[in-house]
């Protein structure tokens, strides 16, 4: 539920594309999308409307328990793209980080220290999520795992 969180805060890749295969039209006639027409979904967006997220601005990993996931949209949520050509390599990205975390609280404890920012900040960008190198925490070994350092 945390990293579903964090992927929908911060969505690593910023848009997906599509090229549309041939003429298409909606909303009777209004939009047109032409064959070879590059349509993009700008998934830092998405993840930030209340329509979808209420409190968007809000980090709530309870957004992801079983109950408030079946109440949302799917498609709400695009960090590992959508249809027959999303991401290859998710269910092993989401094991990486569940283990790379787990190793790293059980091993380390990560706290605020007064260099640390209150937000993160990111370079200005199109397609990812670059942070600036500011994001500086505190790092200590836990007590109980100094002997297998
Ligand atoms: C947090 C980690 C990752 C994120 C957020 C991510 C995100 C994405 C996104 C948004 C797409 C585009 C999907 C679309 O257009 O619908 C994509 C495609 C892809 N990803 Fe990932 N990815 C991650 C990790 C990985 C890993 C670990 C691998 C390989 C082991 C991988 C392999 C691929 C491949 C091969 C594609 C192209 C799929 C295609 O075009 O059919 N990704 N990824």
């Amino acid at each position: 539920m945390v990293i579903q969180e964090v992927l929908r805060f911060y969505p690593p890749v910023l848009r997906l594309e599509r090229q549309c295969t041939k003429d298409y039209s909606y909303d009777n006639g209004r939009i047109q999308i032409k064959k070879g027409h590059i349509v993009t979904m700008p998934a830092y967006a998405l993840h930030h409307m209340e329509e979808y997220y209420p409190d968007p601005e809000k980090f709530d990993p309870e957004r992801w328990c079983a109950e408030n996931k079946a109440k949302r949209n799917p498609q709400s949520f695009v960090a590992f793209g959508l249809g027959p050509r999303n991401c290859f390599g998710m269910r092993f990205a989401m094991e990486e980080m569940k283990i790379a975390i787990a190793t790293m609280v059980q091993k380390f404890r990560i706290f605020p220290v007064k260099e640390t920012p209150e937000k993160l900040r990111f370079f200005d960008g199109f397609s990812l999520l670059i942070q600036h190198f500011d994001a500086i925490v505190g790092v200590e070994f836990r007590q109980s795992t100094t002997t297998d350092r």
